[in-house]
């Protein structure tokens, strides 16, 4: 897959001269409603015989239109992530648009002629959702008048699970509500984040349970507080693992959240590691206790439960 980052006005050399069938949206997540309108699109360019493109942007496009801050947005995915998705689903081309003012400011004729035309599509694929330009005044019912007979539109129906819509919206509140079996089913694939092992208080090796603290990418969007059954990977390899994401309420008082990961059958000093934490399975919330005891006793309980956990998985 070739990655094509393009900044608003791009040069004409800067675009493959071929014709493409091109998919549109931002795709946070690649989750499988997303999939659906990448496999639809793909089909589509294997009938024609040509190759499959997709346009993204580098980041959420509230950042121009809403004015949010650009930190303060959390993703599913990151670019990278992104990247690997879409190469495993058969894109060949991936647009990544610098999402800017200016580009924001394209009238929907300037957008179409330019970045669809432009990009030399033959067909152009979206979800029934799906608006572009700006104000969002321009839509799949509208597309056509813009397309002006140069290239075909094709939309894709809404993909539902009981009667709701798979979308990166209804991913995050699963995670905020600690549902991860949820928001995995609706992303078709384990939510992962990635982050480096950092110096943590030191304490959970008095308790019996040493921890990796794991400082997350920016702008990964963390699963709600609470107790989890993980898998992490350390050095190419995957282990299973109990991760708290919390505050420490049993010993400390305004401390910044952190994720702290008890690796399971490990016992190395991996300080400064990049790794990898998918999060499959809410075990309980965060809990205040009144001795150490009581926590070592509870984290016992939570390692038996995670032990149980990847059992019933393996079968
Ligand atoms: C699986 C797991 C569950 C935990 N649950 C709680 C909890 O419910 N309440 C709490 O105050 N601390 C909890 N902790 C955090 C411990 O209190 C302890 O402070 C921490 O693991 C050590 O942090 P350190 O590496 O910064 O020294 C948990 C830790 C892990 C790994
Ligand atoms: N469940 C779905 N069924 C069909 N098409 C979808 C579905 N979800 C997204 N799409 C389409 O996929 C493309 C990318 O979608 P977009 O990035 O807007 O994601 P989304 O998951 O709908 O996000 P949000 O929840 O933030 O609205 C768009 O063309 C959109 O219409």
């Amino acid at each position: 897959m070739k990655v094509i980052k393009i900044h608003h006005p791009y040069y004409a050399d800067d675009i493959p001269n071929n014709d493409v069938v091109l998919a549109l949206g931002f795709f946070d997540g690649v989750h499988r409603g997303h999939q659906e309108v990448i496999k639809i699109a793909k089909k589509e360019a294997d009938r024609r015989g040509i190759k499959l493109a997709l346009m993204t942007f580098n980041h959420h496009p509230s950042v121009v239109f809403q004015k949010v801050d650009m930190m303060s947005i959390k993703y599913l995915t990151t670019v990278r992530e992104k990247e690997e998705l879409m190469a495993s689903l058969g894109v060949d081309i991936l647009y990544v648009i610098e999402f800017t003012s200016a580009f924001a400011n394209l009238s929907p004729q300037e957008f179409v002629d330019e970045y669809i035309v432009g990009l030399h599509a033959k067909a152009a694929v979206a979800g029934f959702d799906y608006t572009y330009g700006k104000a969002d005044i321009a839509n799949m019912q509208t597309l056509p008048n813009f397309a002006k007979g140069r290239f075909d539109v094709i939309e894709v129906k809404e993909k539902t699970e009981d009667h709701l819509k798979i979308s990166s919206t209804n991913i995050r509140e699963m995670m905020a509500n600690g549902d991860m079996e949820a928001a995995n089913h609706f992303l078709g694939y384990i939510y992962q984040i990635h982050g480096t092992v950092v110096h943590g208080d030191k304490r959970g090796r008095l308790l019996g349970y040493p921890t990796a603290n794991v400082k997350p990418t920016i702008q990964s969007l963390i699963p709600n507080v609470g107790v989890y059954a993980v898998k992490i990977k350390v050095a190419d390899h995957w282990y299973d693992g109990m991760a708290q994401i919390g505050y420490n309420i049993t010993f400390e008082k305004n401390r910044p959240m952190t994720i702290e990961v008890n690796i399971l059958d490990f016992d190395q000093d991996i300080y400064g590691e990049k790794v990898d934490v998918k999060w499959y399975h809410f075990l309980r919330s965060e809990m205040k206790f009144d001795s150490m005891d009581g926590l070592i006793n509870q984290l016992r309980q939570d390692e038996q439960d995670t032990r149980e956990f990847f059992k019933g998985l393996e079968k």
